[in-house]
C-alpha cells in the first residue's frame, strides 16, 4: 500500500474516540484502560500512551497509531499468531478462572514481584498455572533487586523451569547481574527496552537472552520489524507483546508478529483482561488469534466514551504529541 501524506492534527482529532475499557482484573496498577482512537485512509490507529508518560515518550505511540490509520500494515507472512496466557497477580486460587480466558494455549506468562505481595504469592501463583499449561513465563516489571531477583528465581524453578524472567529488576546492568548469577533462567527485556533511549544497549551489555517488543512504544511495526533485525544480529529473539491495547491497538501487533521471520507466543493475548472492548473480541481457537484489523462497533463507541474531562485531556495531549510523533 502507497502511504498517505502524514496527517494533519484537525484529520486525527476528525475521527478521535477517546474511550476508556474496563477491565476485569487489576493489571499494572490500573483498572481501566484510557485510549484514544481514530481513523485514516489505510482503516484505524491507535494513541494509548499510559498517562504517567511524558510527551518524548508518549509521542512514539501517536506515530505507531498514525501508521497504521495512514499506511497499514506491511504484508503478512502468517495468517495467525500463537499467544501466551497473560496472568495478572492474582491469587493462586483464582489462576483456573484467567486461564480459562486463554482456550488452548501451551504458554502463559505470569505477573510477579507485585508491589504488596510476598514471593511466597508468586510460588503459588507460578504453581498453579504451571499444573495447567507446559510453558510459564514470569515478568517481575523491575520489582527486584539483583538478590531478590536471585532467591526468586531459585525459588521459582524448583519445581519446574521458566522459559525466561522478563525484566527481573529495573536496569540494564542489574539485569546483566542477575543473568551472571542464575544460570539456569532465561532473562528478557522489556522495560530496558521499550524505555530506553538505546534499545540495543541491554543486548550490548549482554544482559538479555530475549527481547520483548511491543509496537506502540518503539513507534510503529516497522520500527519493530526493523529492531528484530539489528536484535537478529546479536542472536538474540523477539517476542512481540501487546500494550494492553484495544482491539484497534492489538492490529498492530498481531500485524508486526505476522510480518516476523518467525513468530513465538506473543503476548497479544490481553483482550482478555477487558471486560467489554471497541469491537467483538477476537476469538482465541487453539491459542491463536487471527491477524486482522478491525473497525470499532458504533455502540460500543458510544458505551464505553471516556467523561469529558478525559476527553478533553487526551485531546491536549494529541495536540502536544502531534508535532513531536512526525518529527
Ligand atoms: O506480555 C503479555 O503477556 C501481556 C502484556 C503485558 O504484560 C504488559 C502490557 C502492558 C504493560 C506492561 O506492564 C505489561 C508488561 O510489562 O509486559
Ligand atoms: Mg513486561
Amino acid at each position: 500500500m502507497t502511504a498517505s501524506p502524514a496527517p494533519g492534527l484537525d484529520e486525527i482529532v476528525a475521527s478521535a474516540h477517546v474511550l476508556s475499557l474496563p477491565m476485569r482484573t487489576r493489571f499494572r496498577g490500573i483498572t481501566t484502560r484510557e485510549v484514544l482512537v481514530f481513523s485514516g485512509p489505510a482503516g484505524w490507529g491507535e494513541f494509548g500512551a499510559f498517562p504517567e508518560y511524558d510527551d518524548a515518550e508518549a509521542s512514539a505511540w501517536l506515530r505507531a497509531g498514525i501508521e497504521m490509520a495512514w499506511q497499514g500494515a506491511p504484508d503478512p507472512m502468517r495468517d495467525h499468531v500463537e499467544v501466551n496466557a497473560t496472568v495478572p497477580a492474582v491469587p493462586a486460587a483464582e489462576v483456573p478462572a484467567v486461564l480459562a480466558r486463554y482456550p488452548g494455549t501451551r504458554t502463559a506468562k505470569v505477573k510477579v514481584a507485585e508491589k504488596g505481595q510476598t514471593l511466597a504469592d508468586d510460588v503459588a501463583r507460578v504453581e498453579a498455572v504451571r499444573a495447567l499449561v507446559p510453558t510459564v513465563r514470569v515478568d517481575a516489571n523491575g520489582g527486584w533487586t539483583v538478590d531478590q531477583a536471585e532467591t526468586a528465581l531459585r525459588a521459582l524453578t524448583e519445581n519446574g523451569d521458566l522459559e525466561y524472567a522478563e525484566q527481573p529488576c529495573a536496569t540494564v546492568e542489574e539485569l546483566a547481574e542477575v543473568r551472571r548469577r542464575v544460570r539456569g533462567v532465561s532473562i528478557a527485556a522489556d522495560e530496558s527496552i521499550r524505555r530506553a533511549e538505546d534499545p540495543l544497549r541491554v543486548v550490548r551489555a549482554g544482559a538479555a537472552d530475549v527481547a520483548v517488543v511491543k509496537v506502540p512504544p518503539l513507534g510503529g511495526v516497522r520500527a519493530v520489524l526493523r529492531l528484530a533485525e539489528e536484535l537478529a544480529q546479536y542472536g538474540v529473539p523477539v517476542v512481540v507483546s501487546s500494550a494492553l491495547d484495544s482491539a484497534i491497538g492489538m492490529s498492530a501487533g498481531l500485524a508486526a508478529a505476522a510480518a516476523l521471520p518467525t513468530s513465538t507466543a506473543c503476548g497479544l493475548g490481553t483482550g482478555a483482561l477487558f471486560v467489554t472492548d471497541v469491537a467483538e473480541p477476537r476469538a482465541l481457537v487453539d491459542g491463536r488469534l487471527r491477524v486482522d484489523t478491525v473497525v470499532p462497533d458504533a455502540d460500543r463507541l458510544r458505551e464505553l466514551a471516556a467523561p469529558d474531562d478525559r476527553r478533553a485531556w487526551w485531546l491536549e495531549r494529541l495536540a502536544r504529541c502531534h508535532p513531536l510523533a512526525l518529527l
